[in-house]
């Protein structure tokens, strides 16, 4: 199958450091692409630079054989969203407000009724229909995370795009979450991007995952392959011992090297 979102080829750097070096992979339709690797490899900005929102300094993005570049910043957010690490509360907003602006990219000056009954939803899918009318500035770290997966999931893009989207959730939610993308992926044929520290989190949710480390691809392919003892201990400078446990990859870091 040919590739939907396809990075080619990309570099990046800030002044004359160099982040992101020659990064290659593609997405078919419907792909969960974990993006791993440790802090200050790349991961941030690979999703940048998908998002438009860095310019590769050679290399392109394409989204179904077209250069994002090309695309007029409306046309991107009907087409990808987007959950960054952090969301700053910028003015204040209940948690419904905060999902409907997830329709922004489709909406006439008013929502209309199918705009209400997609942010209802999500609201109801991701458990959050008794935090509708809270305010977001009274809300948990965990809470307000999974609001902005919601908005970014109302947004009914083809892509989703999610930096770090279980840093601040409980096992629980870390799971509940995971799979509620894994669903909508598959019923939806969502093609989805996910950097993602937990590495049995990564192995699990994701078809393939792509291991950077210097801004450059050190492991693509399914975790088994990616996620070694060796590369492990490569990449992340930890002895680290990988097992099953239910058939769930487990990663025990037991020492550094
Ligand atoms: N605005 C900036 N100006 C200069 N350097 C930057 C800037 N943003 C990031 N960097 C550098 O680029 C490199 C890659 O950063 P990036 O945020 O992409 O890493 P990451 O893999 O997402 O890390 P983490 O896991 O810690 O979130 C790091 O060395 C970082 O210090």
């Amino acid at each position: 199958m040919s590739d939907y979102l396809s990075v080619d080829k990309v570099s990046f750097g800030y002044g004359s450091r160099p982040v992101l070096r020659e990064v290659s992979v593609g997405l078919t339709k419907g792909d969960i692409l974990g993006l791993i690797g440790p802090n200050g490899a790349g991961k941030s900005t690979l999703v940048r630079t998908v998002l438009g929102l860095a310019t590769p300094s050679s290399g392109r993005i394409l989204l179904d054989g077209h250069d994002i570049r090309a695309m007029s910043p409306k046309v991107r957010a009907r087409r990808i969203a987007y959950v960054p690490q952090s969301s700053p509360l910028s003015f204040p907003a209940t948690v419904f407000e905060t999902c409907l602006l997830g329709r922004t990219p489709h909406m006439g000056a008013s929502p209309s009724r199918g705009d209400l009954a997609v942010v209802e939803d999500m609201l109801r899918r991701l458990r959050l229909e008794d935090f509708a009318f809270r305010p977001m500035s009274e809300l948990s770290g965990g809470e307000r995370q999974r609001v902005m997966l919601a908005r970014a999931l109302a947004q009914e893009t083809e892509v989703l795009v999610l930096d770090e989207p279980t840093s601040a959730l409980d096992i629980g939610n870390q799971l509940f979450t995971l799979r509620v993308v894994a669903e909508i992926a598959r019923e939806r044929g969502v093609t989805a991007l996910v950097a993602i520290h937990d590495l049995s989190l990564a192995a699990r949710f994701s078809d393939s995952l792509l291991l950077l480390d210097k801004g450059a691809v050190v492991g693509h392919g399914n975790w088994r392959s990616t996620l070694t003892e060796q590369t492990v201990r490569d990449v992340y400078g930890v002895n680290v011992e990988i097992g099953l446990l239910r058939d769930i990859p487990v990663f025990a870091p037991h020492e550094l090297t």
